[in-house]
């Protein structure tokens, strides 16, 4: 038995709360699925066993990770208590024996202060080693005497060794984090934090918070979380599992925009023209060409009589038809109706009986086919975007206006291309060819979209991201000081306008008349996460310096951990760099956590023989290995407890937004940072 009663009684919870999770998954597996017929039964059957499984305990996590004990307004005496975990245990009468961190009444647990107690009379969290219950830390809210502590349990999760991939953070979210969190799902949350305020952790526990709160609506519509690249999404995979959330899908902006095989790159002044708002104006001009002024009269035959509809009445019902809003091929395929309905005027003009089967058959006549065929064909996105690429003419028609001869000259291909299989796309071109598709019809979107590291996204990739979001809301997670794309966002309400565009609402066709959106979006709120729980006191100083001229107005983090950390920037002794990387890295190597070797994307081959010659052993970013090396590019979201940066010059030199890609990865360091060098530092730096 423990010495401490208050630890007994708390080991005691956590022991009921244990048999009382079994008894709640023996329950599930207990019940046998009995649906109306074959297909509901598996389905059923389906549904017990996830639920069985979400169930299961986990021995390393503890079941709470802190309780709140709560007064009524009237009274001091009623106390309530509630122990507060990753998801709710009930006991055998269905009283909750601990409460998922996501209900309401936790909210109180992260957000009571002394100031604003939310009728918290005691906060109480625990230390854990493994599974077991070890310590517990108390807060008592009203008590005027105690003075605020920093919780010791937030500082040792704060600098416990980082291996292996991203963990949770619920049970020591920071109050301004929660707010983001707790967003309701109407609303857009824009977050612009430096490296290290907990952009990713924010916005995987707001998806995690809005898949608990509105479960059915989400269940139905999907959550979807977009990151930068491969490494990074599997860095961050196990979040939402761990939270019991298994069913969001985690997309890179390329896998999002898949539709065509790339085969090809574009140079950054293409891609940054590709990527350009414009592009989505030149596109549907492009599309919108294609429809004609009809020239001839349209005579269906019907039995012995024929019937006829003039000119000007199918010049009418075109127009009315691309007024409308609607994508081209939505509109397309209501014109045959258009034409048929005309036709049946005159039939019941004529004294003939008619109804919906004799329209229906109309529109569906050869003659009316043909016509349509003829004055709107139809389109596909993929050929549209090759055409629009390979054709000089179309191009000139549709960019008129809008692009000069020199941008035309740069986006059409260097040779046409024969067909869509063997054409060179970029994944710029299949940015283009997703707002082609959505030109023509609307894609069907997901009721919620995180989307981290925004700042890099295009105006036409951001606009890819907002029409998923079309019918919902997103969490844009971003930091524009990070931005190293030659199209980054220069600011949120710029990057907010792009992904806020109505599909329904393109900027053509000109001179029509357009109908005011169906819905109106909420507007996106911005926040600002300022607290860094990554980054320590001597890198922040040092990786700061660069900021008055990457990004000026954008403050650095201000770093919550006490330990200031650790900054060795090292020549290298005889201009040996090889020799100096391997030095260091074993140097590092011989301290506790991971370390990441971050080196310029040219040098890595380089740098790889130094350690294969004399430093320990490492592995490439999916290997998951204690020692990686990793070129700048894939830094981004990353974080190593050890970081080594190899020649910050010829990170600088590699690209035009060089300076800030630097900044991005001397703020991968949690512990340490050494930076090894035998070209000058960056003026800003040194
Ligand atoms: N409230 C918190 N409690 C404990 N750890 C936290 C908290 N908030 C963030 N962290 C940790 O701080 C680190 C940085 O968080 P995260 O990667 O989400 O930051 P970020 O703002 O996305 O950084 P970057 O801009 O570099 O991508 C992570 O290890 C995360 O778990």
């Amino acid at each position: 038995m423990s010495a401490d009663p208050v630890l007994h009684a708390e080991r005691e919870h956590l022991r009921r709360s244990r048999a009382d999770l079994e008894a709640m998954r023996e329950h599930t597996l207990s019940l046998t699925a009995q649906g109306s017929d074959h297909v509901s039964t598996e389905y059923l059957k389906a549904a017990l066993y996830r639920r069985a499984k979400a169930l299961a305990d986990d021995p390393n996590l503890p079941l709470f990770f802190g309780r709140i004990d709560r007064t009524d307004d009237e009274s001091d005496e009623t106390y309530e208590t509630f122990h507060i975990g990753r998801r709710h245990v009930m006991d055998g009468n269905g009283d909750p024996m601990v409460v998922d961190w996501r209900a309401d009444v936790s909210r109180a647990f992260y957000r009571a202060t002394r100031a604003d107690p939310h009728g918290v009379t005691l906060r109480r969290r625990y230390g854990f080693a493994g599974g077991e219950l070890t310590s517990y830390e108390d807060e008592h809210l009203l008590d005027p005497g105690e003075a605020d502590i920093t919780s010791r349990i937030l500082t040792e999760e704060i600098e416990r060794p980082r291996v292996g991939p991203m963990r949770d953070i619920v049970a020591t979210i920071q109050p301004e984090q929660d707010e983001v969190v707790r967003a309701s799902l109407d609303r857009t949350v824009c977050v612009q934090g430096a490296p290290g305020t907990g952009k990713t952790a924010v916005g995987l526990h707001r998806a995690a918070f809005l898949l608990h709160t509105y479960r059915e609506r989400l269940a139905r519509t999907g959550v979807l979380v977009i990151g930068p690249n491969q490494a990074f999404l599997h860095y961050i995979a196990q979040v939402l599992p761990t939270l019991g959330e298994v069913d969001v899908r985690q997309v890179t902006v390329a896998e999002l925009v898949e539709s065509v095989p790339i085969r090809g790159t574009d140079n950054p002044e293409t891609a940054a023209l590709k990527g350009d708002e414009r592009l989505a104006t030149v596109i549907r001009n492009a599309i919108w060409s294609h429809v004609q002024e009809p020239a001839e009269t349209l005579y269906v035959t019907r039995g012995t009589r024929r019937w006829r509809v003039p000119v000007h009445e199918a010049a009418d019902a075109i127009r009315t038809l691309r007024e409308r809003g609607d994508g081209y091929t939505t509109a397309r395929s209501l014109l045959g109706q258009r034409l048929a309905h005309r036709i049946l005027l005159r039939m019941e003009a004529a004294g003939e009986i008619t109804d919906d089967r004799v329209q229906n058959a109309v529109a569906r006549s050869r003659p009316v086919k043909d016509y349509v065929d003829q004055l709107w064909p139809a389109l596909d996105p993929v050929k549209l975007v090759m055409r629009l690429l390979s054709e000089p003419e179309l191009l000139a028609t549709a960019a008129d206006g809008i692009l000069g001869d020199d941008e035309r000259q740069r986006l059409l291909w260097r040779k046409p291309a024969r067909g869509p299989k063997t054409a060179p796309w970029s994944h710029a071109d299949a940015v283009l060819v997703d707002e082609a598709a959505a030109a023509l019809e609307r894609v069907p979107g997901v009721g919620h979209v995180v989307l981290d590291e925004a700042q890099d996204l295009s105006p036409m990739e951001l606009r890819a991201v907002g029409r998923r979001a079309a019918t919902g809301s997103l969490t844009i997670l971003g930091d524009i000081a990070q931005g190293t794309t030659p199209w980054a966002t220069p600011s949120w309400p710029e990057a907010l306008r792009h992904l806020a565009h109505d599909d329904a609402h393109p900027p053509f066709p000109p001179g029509t008349h357009r109908r005011p959106g169906p819905r109106g979006r909420p507007p996106a709120t911005l926040e600002v996460l300022r607290k860094g729980y990554r980054v320590p006191a001597a890198v922040v100083e040092f990786a700061g310096r660069l900021l008055p001229v990457i990004a000026p107005g954008i403050a650095p983090p201000e770093p919550v951990r006490s330990n200031p950390g650790r900054l060795d920037v090292t020549r290298a002794p005889g201009g040996d760099l090889r020799a100096a990387v391997a030095d260091a890295v074993r140097e590092v190597a011989a301290r506790e956590g991971s370390v990441g070797v971050i080196v310029a994307d040219d040098a890595a081959p380089e740098v790889a023989a130094a350690l294969d010659d004399a430093g320990p052993p490492y592995g490439q970013l999916a290997d998951d290995a204690r020692i990686t090396l990793l070129p700048a590019t894939l830094a981004k979201g990353l974080e190593y407890d050890h970081v080594v940066v190899v020649e910050p010059a010829a990170i600088v030199a590699a690209e035009p937004a060089g300076l800030r890609r630097l900044y991005v990865v001397l703020t991968r360091a949690v512990s340490s940072l050494t930076v090894v060098h035998c070209h000058p530092l960056p003026d800003a730096l040194a």
